[in-house]
């Protein structure tokens, strides 16, 4: 655990970029520091290694003040990530995730076999090895740069603003492959971000800062959405936060239906009936292996020739498709929406069809959100 007990830090201009800031980081997870430019965010993650100094206060990690400690040996220990990845310039992607293995006295083969599985570990192709930085993507390097903060295994990691110069997608990319580690790593992580999305994502605990380096909320990212400690949160989370909520709410819990699920060659008389003994305006035509092929109109089917297959009518396209198992309640309704059905389709991991809710059903379990206290065990992320 890193714990920060009373920690101030003034600058010797008079600028107070923290203020009396009290927090305990919990071992093995992720916490988030978000807020707007300047409120001591980058301030106090530079507190953790020493490379700035608290003015008064605290901070120890697992019990020890880090003043305890010789800053170059703490600094070992703990990786460090920055915006635009921070590579040496003249050495290649493998001495770069080498550095820190080598400074603790490695032997190079060593340091080298290790910097390759870090390669394999962060999906950097083993051809990029003997590259430079500048010969690599900006999201290519980043990945160098998260490498090498790994590369002797610190249980602390610290990351400074890592994905801010990627375009939102490398960036997306880059956050999913950083939650797909940490499942793996359970590292201590602290993350400096000023998007709030990145923040929600990315956390297992969010804090808050505001101008002054004062800290205005300290929760999971689903109670900050919920329920924003003042007017200062609500406006920094944004206007959308009952939406984004829903990604802390996994869409196992829905009740789909399957009864309006139908192979595609059922002839479209025995279609019809069915979706007049259902009430339903829509059946969904999947194929021999129950994969979704799209949606047949009721009123379609009752015109249908006669000798025709609900395959033949199935004219409507499915839209995309959410995963039962691992999708969240927001992308169930994300797919509803964009659904000309007005219907979601649900599928398991093979892509074969679990059942299908109506924007209707989907509002019965919004409704449920709406006066639920805590998000069930297991909730699931953006
Ligand atoms: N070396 C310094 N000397 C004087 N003031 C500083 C110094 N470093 C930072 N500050 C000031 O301290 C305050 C907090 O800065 P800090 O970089 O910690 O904020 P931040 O939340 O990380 O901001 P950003 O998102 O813009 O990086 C700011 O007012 C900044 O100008």
């Amino acid at each position: 655990m890193i714990t920060f007990e009373g920690v101030t830090k003034r600058y010797p201009d008079g600028t107070v970029a923290v203020d009396e800031l009290s927090l305990e980081l919990p071992t093995g997870q992720t916490t988030v520091f978000v807020g707007p430019s300047g409120s001591g965010k980058t301030t106090s993650l530079r507190m953790i290694n020493r490379m700035v100094e608290p003015t008064s206060g605290r901070i120890a990690i697992d019990g020890q003040d880090v003043r305890d400690r010789d800053p170059a040996v703490l600094r070992r220990s703990i990786g460090y990530v920055i915006q635009q990845a921070g590579l040496f310039p003249h050495r290649t992607v493998l001495d770069n995730i080498a550095t820190v293995p080598l400074l603790l006295g490695w032997t190079r083969r060593r340091a080298r076999d290790r910097a390759r599985e870090l390669m394999e570990v962060v999906g950097l192709a083993p051809e990029q090895a003997k590259r430079y930085p500048h010969q690599l993507s900006g999201g290519q390097q980043q990945r160098v740069g998260v490498a090498r903060a790994l590369a002797a295994d610190p249980p602390v990691l610290l990351m400074d603003e890592p994905f801010s110069a990627v375009d939102p997608v490398v960036r997306t990319g880059l956050q999913d492959e950083l939650l797909r580690l940490q499942q793996e790593l359970r590292k201590t992580i602290v993350f400096v971000t000023h998007d709030i999305d990145e923040a929600v994502r990315i956390g297992d605990a969010v804090a808050v800062f505001r101008a002054g380096g004062t800290l205005a909320q300290f929760s999971t990212p689903e109670r900050l959405l919920a329920e924003p400690a003042d007017e200062f949160v609500e406006e920094f989370v944004g206007y959308d936060r009952g939406v984004r909520r829903l990604s802390f709410f996994p869409a196992s819990d829905l009740a789909l239906r399957g009864d309006t699920v139908l192979a595609a060659e059922t002839p479209s008389s025995e279609a019809s009936a069915i979706a007049r003994a259902q009430g339903e305006p829509w059946l969904l035509a999947v194929d021999a292996a129950h994969r979704p092929i799209g949606w047949a109109r009721a009123l379609d089917l009752d015109r249908a020739a006669p000798g025709s297959t609900l395959g033949d009518l199935a004219t409507v396209g499915y839209g995309h498709v959410f995963r039962v198992g691992t999708d969240s309640l927001r992308a169930a309704l994300d797919a509803a929406v964009l659904s000309p059905a007005g219907r979601a389709v649900g599928v398991d991991e093979d892509g074969k069809v679990v059942g299908v809710v109506a924007q209707a059903e989907l509002g019965d379990a919004l409704w449920a959100v709406g006066t639920d206290e805590t998000p069930p065990a297991g909730a699931v992320r953006p």
